[in-house]
This record gives C-alpha cells, sequence and structure tokens, in this order.
C-alpha cells in the first residue's frame, strides 16, 4: 500500500507549521472559524501560508461560510484546497466550483451510520475529496472523537477520501491497517492544551503514519 497521505490542521504558529512540513505531512490546514480554539484571522493564516513550502498543500477550514466571506478568504490565504466542515450541500460546492477554478474542494462528512457514507456520494461530481469524521457535537471538528471506522470495511467509495477523528500517534497506524485510508487528518490529538499543538507529537504521528 503507498504511503498515505498525512493532513495536520489547526496550526496556528510558524513552529508548528515548520514541524509538520519536516516531518513530512503532505497537507497543512488551518482553521477560519471563530468558537474554535484553533481559530487563525484571514491575516494569520495569510503569513502561516507564506511559509508552507509548494509542495505541502494548504487547507483552508470554514464552516458555514457566506459568500462574500469565502471569497474574501479564498484571496487573503490563496490556499490549495478549502474544507467545508459545516452543513454545506452539494449544490453549494456545485456553485462554488463554477467560480473557483484551480481550488480544490473537500466536504467533511461526520459519520454516525452506513447512511452517512452513502449520503457522502451526494458530493461526487462536486468536491475532490470527502474526510469522513466524527459527527459534530460542541463543535463541527477538532474534537478528537473516532466514529465507528468498521463502518468503512467493505464500502465502495466512489470518490477520493480520507479519515479523520480521533486520531494520534498511537491508534494512526491501526487505523490506516483497518480502513486502508489513503488521507489521515489528525488536531486535537497532536495537542498539550486545546489549541496549542505539540512538536513531538506531530512527529509521532507522522513517522506512525508513514510506517504503517
Ligand atoms: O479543528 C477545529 O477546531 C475545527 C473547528 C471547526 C471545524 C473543523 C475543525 N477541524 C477540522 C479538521 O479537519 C480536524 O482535523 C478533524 O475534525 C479531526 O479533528 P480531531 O478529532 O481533533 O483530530
Amino acid at each position: 500500500m503507498p504511503e498515505p497521505q498525512i493532513k495536520i490542521c489547526g496550526l496556528s504558529t510558524p513552529e508548528t507549521i515548520d514541524a509538520a512540513v519536516a516531518a513530512r505531512a503532505t497537507h497543512i490546514g488551518l482553521v477560519h472559524y471563530e468558537p474554535s480554539p484553533r481559530h487563525v484571522t484571514l491575516e494569520q493564516a495569510a503569513a502561516l501560508r507564506a511559509r508552507v513550502p509548494v509542495e505541502v498543500k494548504v487547507v483552508l477550514l470554514l464552516v458555514d461560510t457566506q459568500p462574500q466571506a469565502l471569497v474574501e478568504a479564498v484571496q487573503a490565504v490563496r490556499p490549495d484546497v478549502v474544507q467545508f466542515h459545516g452543513r454545506e450541500a452539494p449544490e453549494w460546492l456545485s456553485l462554488v466550483r463554477q467560480y473557483s477554478r484551480g481550488l480544490a474542494l473537500w466536504k467533511a462528512i461526520g459519520v454516525s451510520d452506513a447512511g452517512s457514507l452513502e449520503r457522502a456520494q451526494r458530493y461526487r461530481d462536486v468536491a475532490d475529496m470527502v474526510l469522513y469524521d466524527a459527527p459534530a457535537k460542541k463543535l463541527p471538528g477538532g474534537q478528537g472523537l473516532a466514529f465507528d471506522w468498521s463502518l468503512l470495511g467493505g464500502f465502495k467509495h466512489e470518490m477520493a477520501w480520507g479519515l479523520a477523528g480521533g486520531l494520534g500517534p498511537d491508534n494512526v497506524a491501526d487505523a490506516i491497517r483497518l480502513t486502508g485510508a489513503p488521507l489521515v487528518d489528525a488536531s486535537s490529538g497532536l495537542e498539550s492544551a486545546p489549541g496549542v499543538k505539540d512538536l513531538a507529537k506531530i512527529a509521532a504521528f507522522c513517522r506512525a503514519a508513514q510506517g504503517a
């Protein structure tokens, strides 16, 4: 199996960006969502984005953003990918797609049962990837909660997908072996306190995923 892609999400300092790049993460996530402890302003996101080498992709996380705010965010940060992490409908992504050539679009899906995976396929023609995550509770993402990975067993994916939710250095290798995930994503499992990433945990997570 090829090495999985690795997204380290919710980075907010130059040091943590550098640690993720040094550990060979393939994607870096910047959360622009005020209620999150990982929220970065557009100004901060643009400065962090400028630090990321071209071979590492920058993913900007947005939640149920209005059209004008979306345009402003994309113009300010110039991400490679926008990850929609709210209740955005396929029709909304389809509209965004028409006006955003060259920008990849991901949709996060909260998985509560097998039906969640079936419903996710509605994004097949409008998103470049779906990211399966635990269902939203207090926050839409970054909750440190895993869903039942066995739901992915034998599922016929019609589109590119990734696995998120409660992953960390100690369980990511098992998660990859059990689900065959081509991309793994972690945030709160790599923190010493909410919103404070731990450099050693970033490195350990990447090593464990690369060795799975
Ligand atoms: O990380 C956040 O605070 C966040 C807030 C609002 C929407 C999305 C958010 N994160 C999205 C991610 O892609 C996380 O990496 C993903 O939900 C997994 O988080 P975790 O379970 O903490 O590893």
